[in-house]
């Protein structure tokens, strides 16, 4: 088992990375530092609840009064709906300050049940134990969420969970799509911040199913490294932490306006982060090749055009509502080179006449 530090201004905790570690849940949480209550709630989805929950449970059993609570699957679920749910069996089961949540499961129930770890009694500890290739980002970093018709992440907080316990084992049955959605944030750790890594995923991941083993484990550890690196700078996006949002401006705006759950979270990015290098040739008057990353996306079957039922007007206006944006106007993390970033302010026209362009565009 490989154990990573995550460090913020505010907290350090552990990442535990490893294959068939959850079998040591419960030795893992006897280790950590802190003051143990007697009650523990793991929040998990329907997908896992058949799989795994009775065994987690009975694996705690002997050093808490474990509870559970099963939301469902996808990303309809970080709604106020289940989060006001999730409080009520908290309240219920008569969880105190000292209770601890598990999020047991991929970016949807890490984003919720951090969040209502979070807010619960002004904020009670939780663990991260993410399921998916796409918690390998959002399992880090203490971003907790949910969702508004109005915007992605609208209602959220900083929350730093007490630890990270990520066993790739249950990557092994992640369906294609949720494989491909994690991918997509791996794609942006390389690009943002690590050039080298870009150049190994160009040569060594031809199709998702080369996502296994060493490979996949390498993957998942250098987004990891890159994502606290970003983290340890700056814990609450005043800063370097914005750049971690590249391809997510219209990412988000996608997921929003076709409907949570409608496109998984890394297929938005994907065609968010095309976007993005398509709005950095311009803006930097440069040449990325786009074609050659829309047909590289395309080997793994990430979307490379805007859907036609989608009215642009729309999307600019979620655009603009990103949490990034300052009065209004629209600020998008662009690409300088490969493994570098910087946030770029873009008008109202600029904007419109890019995601007009990008809209039209021929993909070879
Ligand atoms: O951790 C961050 O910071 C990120 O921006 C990581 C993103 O990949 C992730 O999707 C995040 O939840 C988006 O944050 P938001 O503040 O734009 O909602």
């Amino acid at each position: 088992m490989k154990q990573l530090l995550i460090e913020t201004k505010t907290k350090q905790y552990p990442l535990f990375l490893g294959e068939g570690i959850i079998h040591s849940l419960p030795e893992i949480l006897r280790s950590l530092s802190f003051p143990r209550g007697t009650k523990l709630l793991i929040i998990t989805d329907q997908t896992l609840e058949p799989l795994y929950l009775a065994e987690l449970r009975a694996m705690l059993a002997d050093d808490y009064e474990v509870y559970t609570h099963v939301i469902p699957s996808g990303e309809g679920a970080k709604s106020f709906e289940q989060y006001y749910a999730c409080q009520t069996a908290a309240l219920e089961y008569g969880l105190d300050r000292h209770s601890l949540i598990l999020a047991f499961g991929g970016g949807v129930v890490g984003d919720l049940a951090g969040f209502v770890a979070a807010t619960y009694m002004r904020g009670i500890r939780y663990i991260q134990i993410p399921t998916t290739l796409l918690a390998h980002d959002s399992a880090v970093g203490g971003k907790v969420a949910i969702n508004h018709p109005l915007g992605k992440n609208m209602i959220g907080a900083f929350h730093q969970p007490e630890a990270v316990v990520y066993d790739i084992a249950f990557l092994r049955s992640l369906p294609e799509k949720e494989l491909r959605s994690g991918f997509a944030e791996v794609i942006k750790h390389a690009l943002i911040r690590d050039r080298r890594f870009y150049e190994w995923l160009r040569q060594e991941i031809h199709t998702l199913a080369d996502l296994t083993g060493e490979r996949l484990q390498y993957c998942i550890q250098k987004g990891i490294e890159i994502k606290a690196s970003v983290v340890r700078e700056d814990e609450k996006e005043t800063g370097v932490r914005a750049h971690l949002n590249f391809g997510h401006t219209l990412g988000h705006a996608l997921e929003s306006e076709l409907g949570y759950g409608a496109i998984t979270h890394g297929d938005a990015v994907a065609l968010g982060m095309l976007f993005a290098i398509f709005a950095s040739e311009s803006v930097y008057k440069r040449s990325f090749a786009d074609h050659q990353f829309s047909a590289w996306f395309r080997t793994y079957g990430f979307p490379v055009s805007i859907p036609a039922s989608l009215k642009l007007e729309r999307l600019l206006k979620k655009m603009k509502g990103d949490k990034k944006a300052k009065a209004g106007t629209v600020r998008m993390v662009l690409l300088k080179d490969i493994g570098e970033v910087d946030i770029e302010t873009l008008d109202d026209d600029t904007l419109s006449a890019l995601l007009c362009e990008f809209a039209q565009r021929e993909v070879g």
